[in-house]
This record gives C-alpha cells, sequence and structure tokens, in this order.
C-alpha cells in the first residue's frame, strides 16, 4: 500500500490549504461544503467528528433513529462551523443526510438528496442573476462521501442508482465505512470489486488532477486515486496501543485499529484530498465542471428569468404522469369488456336454466297428467269390479 509522508503540523491540515494552487482563496478563507450519504449506522458522523477533530455534529439519538424509519423521510441536516488553524480561516458547512437507506422501500430514498444539490445549484443561479450579487448565500456540495457498507461483496443495486445520480452532479467520493470489520485481504478484494463495478456501469467518481509539470503533486495525486474507494475507520476516542502509543482509534481485544495508519485503512489520504491538498481543486471544480454543467442544462431548457419548473410542472413528470393515465385507461377499459363478457355469459347462463327449468315444468305437467290419467283409469276399473 502506499503511504503518504507523515503529517506537517498536529492541527487537521487547513493551515496548508495557501499552499494549494489557487493562492487568492487564501486571503478570504475558504467555504467548503462536503455532504456525507450513506445507511445510516454506517459511521457518517463519526467521520466528520474524526476529520475535523471536532466534535462538529452530536451523537445521534438511536431511538430516534427508530421513529425516523417510521417517517420514511430521508431528512438533509446542515451543521456549520468555522474552523480556524494558524490564521487559516475555514467556513465548513457539512451536510448530513441521515437515515438513508433504511425503509423497506428504498427505491426514491435518494430523491431528496439529489434534489438538494440541484436546489443549491439553482439557489446560486437565481442570486447570480439578480443586482446585487455580492454576499450570495452558496450551499453548493463540493465534495460528496458516499458511505458503502463493508459487507464484503460488491455494491447494491441500491448503491449503484444512486452514485450514478450523484456522480453526473458533485465530486463523488465513495468510501468503505468501517473498515475495521473486515480483514485486509477482505477489504482489498472488496475494493477491486467496487472499482470494477464503478467502472463497468460508468459511474463518474472525482478524480484529482495529475499535473505534468509538477512530479511530487502528480504522484500523490496518482496514490490518492489508486486508493479510491477510501476505506475508513473513525473514531474521536483516544486508545492506547500495545506499544505505548496513544492515538485516535478503536480497541478490540485483538488490538487496536488506528484511524491514522495506513496499513490499517485510507482515512489520512482521505483527509489529505479534502483538506490539504485537494480542496480548492474540489471547490473549482464544483464551480466549472458541475455548476456550469447544470446552468447550461437549465438555460437550454428554460426561458431566460422563468423559474424552475416545479415537480408537477415538470415536462418529464407531466409525460409520466400522462402515461400512467394512459395505462389506468386502458386497464379500466379492459376490465370493462371483461365485464361485460362475464355479464353475457351469466344472462346466456340464465337463460338456458330457465328454459330447463320450463322443459322440467311442463314434463312434471305432463307426468302429473299422465298420473291422473292412469288413477282415473285404475278408479273406474276398481268400480267396475
Ligand atoms: N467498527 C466501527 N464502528 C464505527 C466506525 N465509525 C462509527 N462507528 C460506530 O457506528 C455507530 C454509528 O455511528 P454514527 O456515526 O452515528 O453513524 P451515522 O452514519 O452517522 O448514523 P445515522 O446518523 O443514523 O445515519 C456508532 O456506534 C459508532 O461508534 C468505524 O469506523 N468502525
Amino acid at each position: 500500500m502506499a503511504n503518504l509522508p507523515p503529517p506537517m503540523s498536529n492541527g487537521i491540515g487547513i493551515a496548508n490549504l495557501p499552499n494549494q494552487r489557487h493562492k487568492i482563496v487564501a486571503k478570504h478563507g475558504a467555504h467548503f461544503t462536503v455532504m456525507v450519504v450513506g445507511e445510516s449506522g454506517l459511521g457518517k458522523t463519526t467521520l466528520v467528528n474524526t476529520l475535523f477533530s471536532t466534535e462538529l455534529s452530536p451523537p445521534k439519538n438511536y431511538n430516534r433513529r427508530h421513529h425516523k424509519q417510521l417517517d420514511k423521510l430521508t431528512e438533509v441536516e446542515i451543521i456549520k462551523a468555522e474552523l480556524e488553524e494558524k490564521q487559516f480561516k475555514t467556513k465548513l458547512t457539512v451536510i448530513d443526510t441521515p437515515g438513508f437507506g433504511d425503509y423497506v422501500n428504498n427505491r426514491d430514498s435518494w430523491a431528496p438528496i439529489v434534489d438538494f444539490i440541484d436546489d443549491q445549484h439553482e439557489a446560486y443561479m437565481r442570486q447570480e442573476q439578480q443586482p446585487q450579487r455580492k454576499d450570495k448565500i452558496d450551499l453548493r456540495v463540493h465534495a460528496c462521501l458516499y458511505f458503502i457498507r463493508p459487507t464484503g461483496h460488491t455494491l447494491k443495486p441500491l448503491d449503484i442508482e444512486i452514485m450514478k445520480r450523484l456522480g453526473t452532479r458533485v465530486n463523488l467520493i465513495p468510501v468503505i465505512a468501517k473498515a475495521d470489520t473486515l480483514t485486509q485481504n477482505d477489504l482489498f478484494t472488496f475494493k477491486q470489486r467496487i472499482r470494477e463495478v464503478i467502472h463497468v456501469q460508468g459511474i463518474r467518481i472525482y478524480q484529482p488532477p495529475i499535473e505534468p509539470d509538477d512530479e511530487v503533486t502528480a504522484e500523490h495525486a496518482r496514490i490518492l486515486a489508486e486508493a479510491m474507494p477510501f476505506s475508513i475507520i473513525g473514531s474521536t476516542e483516544d486508545v492506547t496501543t500495545a506499544d505505548g502509543r496513544v492515538v485516535k482509534g478503536r480497541e478490540y481485544l485483538w488490538g487496536v485499529a488506528e484511524v491514522e495508519n495506513e496499513n490499517h485503512c485510507d482515512f489520512r489520504k482521505l483527509r489529505s484530498l479534502l483538506i490539504r491538498t485537494h480542496m480548492l481543486d474540489l471547490i473549482s471544480t464544483t464551480e466549472e465542471l458541475h455548476y456550469e454543467n447544470y446552468r447550461q442544462g437549465q438555460m437550454e431548457s428554460r426561458k431566460p428569468g422563468e423559474s424552475k419548473p416545479r415537480k408537477f410542472e415538470n415536462p418529464k413528470f407531466k409525460e409520466e404522469e400522462e402515461q400512467l393515465r394512459r395505462r389506468f385507461t386502458e386497464q379500466v377499459k379492459a376490465e370493462e369488456a371483461r365485464f361485460r363478457q362475464w355479464e353475457q355469459h351469466l344472462i346466456q347462463e340464465r337463460d338456458r336454466l330457465n328454459k330447463d327449468l320450463e322443459l322440467a315444468h311442463s314434463a312434471i305437467k305432463s307426468l302429473e297428467a299422465e298420473l291422473d290419467n292412469l288413477q282415473a283409469g285404475y278408479g273406474r276399473g276398481t268400480n267396475r269390479r
């Protein structure tokens, strides 16, 4: 496994941002928005707190998790924080999507997440069109961490569906959650399989750019790209290793799973990509690629100044509604025809039975008449004797 050089400071690394390519941002500090997406209980909150070395998000109330499942809604939570290190400020926004994928029917559980991303692009575009364009509220997502359950098998169809939709909208960074629950061999095979599925399914994930004129940076980017999907161990707890080091990690009977140990997981690579080396690239690709794609797509489908069609006004939904209505009418017609046929059949059956009844009646009548005749004949015979 290729390792990164040792951390340059004891801090979380945002002080390195001014060394990054776009030095100008350093003057004002960066405004960075990360979104975490994944099933409930995969360690999203823990990872956010581990990444930013602070408890940004309070630990979850597990009773609430159960209620959330009953709500059948994927809620979006926004946590804001201002981090400062060596006088360099980063305004950090974390978009947490708790409870995702919990429900029995998960088919559309991605919708609020995708809508949230689109809505932020939309809100930004609208603000750009206003005469006063200073101090825009900007919640466009710069990096989306997609948490994969450490099953050891492969990606689930739901993962593939969501990742496809996310990859065309944001810088998608897949991570394997709770890597300490897999052996190194299983983790290696699992990673390979996920990479294959990502490739075969054409899922777009964030690729750190390889600068041809800077060999060190290019090598670093290559190491990061090769490690994807990053395996992750999250923990804000200090634990003591067998050799007496105090580290962030998770304690087991067999020893300690260390967050920052590159033989245990890729946490340091992920942190490097997000905070130390590629934060500004994530911000600029969001602006230049994803936002631009959104803007262009909307400009092609709308007149200037026209607001975004709401779901039920959206031509795509109208078309779907029309199709549904047609299918429903056809079904009703087919059912009606079937009912008529059945009704006809019942009438014919009733007529046939009525006729049988009439025949039976007349047969009884003639038998009765015959009986009367016989009785009358018998009476006459006995009288004569
Ligand atoms: N083994 C292991 N457990 C972890 C790891 N990260 C978090 N956990 C544990 O998993 C449980 C859930 O963690 P959370 O961070 O609340 O998970 P979440 O994804 O935010 O959950 P929701 O908010 O419900 O979606 C907690 O008990 C954590 O201590 C990890 O890397 N390895």
